[in-house]
């Protein structure tokens, strides 16, 4: 079975018409030279694109009818969508936000309807997607909107570290509302069974970091952890979950902590998305846990202030498609 992947590559002033280039052109990994990738994308961008790098690209339009079959080199196959406006590197345009949009629906109504067996996305960027006048705080949450699912869970991986999120896309001050019990059981009991049932782990250790420095220390330095964060994982354990802490982050993200653990639950972004970038960013793969169809994505953004250069890295983009070529196969077994 040849695994059908739609790819999105994001804004169009960003580095994402550079990577579906080179990912056709240049440095494709061996794994996606095994899938059919369907750009969703404008044609004419990628081929400007291609024309920068000095690359004949060929696109190939896509049928849904025709068998799947791996996507020759030097070629992509594609969904078009059209552009509002030329897109120029490095320069936001607000007329192409709606776009952007268009591209991930494309995706989301291919996935519910199986005629992609999984997206790849490229990088996004959420404001001016939000300055073009329509509310989005990420893929993520727009991938959850569109399956019609009330809980996701966004994770990051690289090597064996592994850090998912209890909250996403939200001002800091928001965070500790909007951390409840119910909520961290929703968000543990998914990355759980995620973790049984796509990664094969058959009684994952989850680390849970406290949302206070120290843990609270006792409650001097915040009551969450005692108030919502012990409670919630009691009750998991006492349904058979391995779950250790809550513990400091800054002690969870310590070698022989992680040592015990399979995966990393922080309780914002920043709290845990900077250490599991800083030990893999270029080859990090994000995916969303709790849909019912697959989603990974690059662990980068835009990149705005190189894009047009000719120097972004495909590492990420090929770690994701990787993932979710095997994810695929996986879930065929
Ligand atoms: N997957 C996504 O859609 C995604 C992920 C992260 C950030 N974003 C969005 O991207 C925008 C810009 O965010 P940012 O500037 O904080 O992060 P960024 O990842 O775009 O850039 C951070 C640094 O990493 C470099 N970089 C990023 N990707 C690279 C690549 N492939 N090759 C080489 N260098 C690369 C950039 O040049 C920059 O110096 C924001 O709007 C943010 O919300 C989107
Ligand atoms: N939080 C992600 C990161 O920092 O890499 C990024 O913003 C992408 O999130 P979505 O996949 O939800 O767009």
């Amino acid at each position: 079975m040849i695994p059908r992947i739609a790819f999105t590559p994001g804004e169009p002033a960003g580095v994402g018409p550079e990577l579906a280039v080179k990912l056709a052109c240049s440095g494709r990994s061996p794994d996606a030279t095994r899938a059919q990738i369907i750009a969703i994308a404008d044609p004419d961008l990628l081929q400007q694109e291609a024309a920068r790098q000095g690359r004949a690209l060929q696109l190939i339009p896509f049928d849904p009818e025709q068998p799947s079959s791996p996507t020759p080199a030097d070629s992509l196959h594609i969904l078009p969508v059209a552009l509002a406006h030329e897109a120029h590197p490095g320069q936001l345009d607000i007329a192409n936000g709606a776009y952007v949009l268009e591209t991930l629906q494309r995706a989301a109504d291919g996935c519910k309807a199986r005629t992609f067996d999984a997206v790849v996305t490229g990088p996004v960027h959420k404001g001016v997607i939000n300055d073009a006048g329509v509310a989005f705080s990420g893929h993520t949450e727009f991938f959850a909107e569109q399956a019609g699912v009330e809980k996701v869970v966004m994770m990051l991986a690289a090597d064996d570290l592994r850090v998912a999120l209890a909250t996403t896309h939200l001002p800091l001050k928001d965070v500790s509302g909007a951390i409840s019990a119910d909520s961290l059981q929703q968000v543990l009991t998914i990355l759980h069974r995620s973790l049984q049932n796509q990664f094969r782990i058959e009684q994952p250790r989850i680390g849970v970091c406290g949302l206070n420095p120290h843990a609270g220390e006792g409650g001097h330095l915040g009551r969450e952890e005692i108030e919502v964060i012990e409670p919630a994982l009691d009750t998991l354990r006492a349904l058979g979950m391995h779950l250790i802490g809550p513990l400091p982050a800054d002690t969870l993200f310590t070698p022989p902590q992680l040592a015990r653990c399979d995966a990393v639950l922080a309780m914002y972004h920043d709290q845990g998305l900077p250490v599991l970038k800083f030990k893999g960013f270029g080859r990090a793969i994000n995916i969303t846990l709790g849909l019912p169809f697959i989603r990974t994505s690059v662990d980068h953004g835009t990149a705005l202030n190189i894009a047009g250069t000719g120097i972004a890295d495909l590492g990420s983009l090929n770690a994701a498609l990787s993932q979710a070529i095997e994810l695929v196969q996986l879930r065929n077994l």
